[in-house]
């Protein structure tokens, strides 16, 4: 029987990448008030790719905690467009709002996952992902939003790059799953290295 492995996160995509990776995993939600832990953090001057390592470790935690012999996959995703960080939209027109303030510009998402085991992080990987966004009319980002909402809500971004949301940029310089949220290969590579995962 190899070591159970939990993936802390309520997001649907980085459950389906690991799915569709043949990875046998449950998921337990983290409870952390992100939003509170986002804004001190910010407040306090932290960067992009630290906030989103701190957040990934404290939902890793939180789960990892109640089960010490698991493998407890934390994560989080900040997006960063010269300085603001963005989250993800809770309405149509902020996520109109949102492209807007991406449209032409270059921005970024910084990726962190965190593995807990034993009550303590045992391994962790932060990715960049830069990412050049095409200038975009209005209507055309108010078409999108509206073809893509709810869909897009669940991102950061207000995009799917796996979907409509390639037509958003001219250029993409990282990797393709960091984008979705998740270090996929570098965490099936530590899976593997446990024994967690065959190959
Ligand atoms: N399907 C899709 N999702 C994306 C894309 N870009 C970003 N995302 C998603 C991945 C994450 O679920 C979300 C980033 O927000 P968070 O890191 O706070 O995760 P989320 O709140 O979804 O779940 P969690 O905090 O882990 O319970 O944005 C994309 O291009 N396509």
């Amino acid at each position: 029987m190899s070591q159970k492995i939990i993936l802390a996160s309520g997001s649907a995509i980085r459950a389906e990448l690991l799915t569709r990776a043949d990875v046998p995993y449950e998921v337990v939600k983290p409870r952390v008030d992100e939003e509170m832990v986002r804004a001190s953090l910010l407040a306090e001057g932290e960067s992009p790719r630290n906030l989103a390592d701190a957040l990934a470790q404290l939902k890793s935690e939180r789960v990892g905690m109640k089960h010490p012999d698991a493998l407890t996959i934390g994560c989080d995703q900040v997006l960063d467009c010269e300085g603001k960080v963005f989250s993800k939209p809770e309405t149509p027109e902020q996520a109109r709002d949102q492209i807007s303030a991406l449209s032409g510009k270059g921005h970024s998402l910084h990726t962190a996952a965190v593995i807990h085991e034993g009550g303590r992080p045992v391994w962790r990987k932060s990715a960049e992902v830069k990412l050049t966004m095409r200038t975009l009319s209005d209507s055309y980002i108010g078409s999108y939003v509206t073809r893509n909402w709810p869909a897009i809500s669940w991102s950061c971004g207000a995009y799917q790059v796996e979907a409509e949301g390639s037509r958003l940029f001219s250029r993409i310089d990282g990797d393709y799953f960091a984008i979705l949220g998740l270090p996929l290969l570098e965490i099936l590579d530590y899976l593997i290295l446990r024994g967690a995962l065959e190959t």
